[in-house]
């Protein structure tokens, strides 16, 4: 059952394979982060990262969540405004904004504009000065921390490509710039160290060095941010190895290290993505070939694979799974899950507890919300599946299944 819908139902309904987003999940996770910044008396903003889950009806609940929400594309930023978004909310980020994404950003009035580099600096002043408009930017800075975290996730260590470096002056450069630039209202510094990450010590090194930085910016420019964002990042369990934190944990030790460092404590933002909708996704597959191999661990394949989860494949993400219309049964043996994909490395998960299965079951992979369908393709030209929200026992289709006609809408003749 996903909140109060019967899963099976929702494969027979809908087909296979299925994304299926428990939205009283994500409520949830938010209220949880409301409170813990409230616990800890906070002025703070929760900033959905979008690239997490990024398609309408997840704007539209953010929308009625209040949060605010970032975007780092044009695709990303057109869909929250065919949402409804409101434009104020939205914070653009991005390492190589192009020139016609900032137009976009600056023609829609966007909240903030997160500047990552010089040239992004020249090309928003720029537009600036031809549309004759003024915006709020923050500075993207590269604190030189090294998160906890699979090489791929991680953003924070000065050899990164996002973000102004520290360490080497640039930051203080670019600070430099926009203070200097009227028509840039600078609202505060930016760092986000990376992703699923368990800890609190990166947060809490992160929240220490972006004070240390701001009472040093401070000293040279006699600037004081009204907001300090220290993106996202919370890790979620996907596997009993995997030890999240709470929301509460990771808030009130950020609390507790800002207050410490300083009087006058700016507004906090956070950008979580993972820990939003990671936990209230599923996605739903059809069981269907099986191969047995004398003495070595059989191959169980279902319907999707790789197209619809790049993150084993891409990260060695482990999964975890049950078979939806089995739940009482006893798990009887181990089993790759393999995806229908034309790659050796497309095993969804490497080894998995089943119980006997047969053509037709349905098989759950749990914590998909998170970077699937927002990563899926078409490898193989495989239409990417469709995406139902559950909430109170009822469903709702959200985004169709692609079509083959889909797939070749683009494609031209030659
Ligand atoms: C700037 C920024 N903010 C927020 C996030 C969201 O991270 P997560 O989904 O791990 O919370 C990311 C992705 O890593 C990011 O690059
Ligand atoms: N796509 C990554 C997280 C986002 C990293 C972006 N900086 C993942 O699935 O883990």
């Amino acid at each position: 059952m996903i909140d109060g819908v019967d899963s099976v139902d929702l494969a027979k309904k809908y087909g296979t394979p299925l994304y299926v987003f428990d939205v009283t999940a994500i409520r949830n996770q938010i209220k949880k982060f409301r409170s813990a910044f409230e616990q800890a008396d906070l002025k703070y903003q929760i900033s959905y990262a979008s690239k997490a889950f990024a398609v309408k009806a997840i704007y539209q609940v953010m929308k009625q969540e209040d949060v605010h929400i970032d975007v780092v594309s044009g695709g990303e930023l057109y869909t929250a405004l065919a949402a409804g978004f409101p434009t104020d909310k939205i914070s653009f980020h991005g390492n190589n904004k192009s020139f016609e994404e900032l137009e976009m950003a600056v023609k829609n009035h966007v909240g903030v504009i997160m500047l990552d580099n010089f040239h992004e600096i020249e090309l928003l002043s720029r537009i600036l000065k031809t549309d004759d408009q003024k915006i709020d930017v923050m500075l993207r800075l590269t604190p030189g921390i090294s998160a906890h975290t699979h090489k791929y996730d991680q953003t924070g260590q000065t050899d990164s490509k996002f973000g102004f470096d520290v360490e080497s002056g640039q930051a203080k450069e670019a600070m430099k710039l926009v203070l200097e630039d009227e028509r840039m209202n600078l609202l505060g510094i930016h760092a986000h160290i990376g992703s699923q990450i368990f800890g609190t010590q990166g947060f809490v090194m992160l929240a220490q060095k972006m004070i240390a930085i701001a009472k040093d910016f401070q000293k040279e420019f006699d600037y004081w941010p009204q907001v300090i964002n220290l993106g996202g990042g919370f890790g979620i369990s996907y596997n009993e190895d995997d030890d999240p934190i709470t929301a509460n944990e990771f808030i009130s030790k950020i609390a507790a290290e800002l207050k410490k460092n300083c009087d006058n404590v700016p507004e906090i933002w956070i950008e979580p993505g993972r820990s939003l909708v990671g936990p209230a996704g599923y996605t739903l597959y059809t069981i269907g070939s099986r191969k047995d191999i004398p003495d070595l661990t059989p191959y169980v394949a279902v319907d999707g694979g790789m197209g619809d989860n790049i993150r084993p494949a891409l990260y060695q993400a482990k999964y975890e799974a049950v078979v939806a219309n089995k739940m009482d049964q006893p798990l009887v043996e181990t089993a790759h899950i393999a995806g229908k994909y034309c790659e050796s490395g497309d095993i969804l998960i490497d080894k998995q507890a089943l119980p006997k299965t047969k053509v037709g079951d349905i098989l759950a992979v749990l914590d998909t919300g998170a970077y699937g369908y927002s990563m899926a393709m078409n490898y193989n030209r495989n239409p990417r599946p469709a995406v139902v929200f559950v909430e109170n026992g009822q469903d709702k289709l959200v985004v169709k299944r692609e079509t083959y006609q889909d797939l070749i809408s683009l494609d031209c003749d030659y």
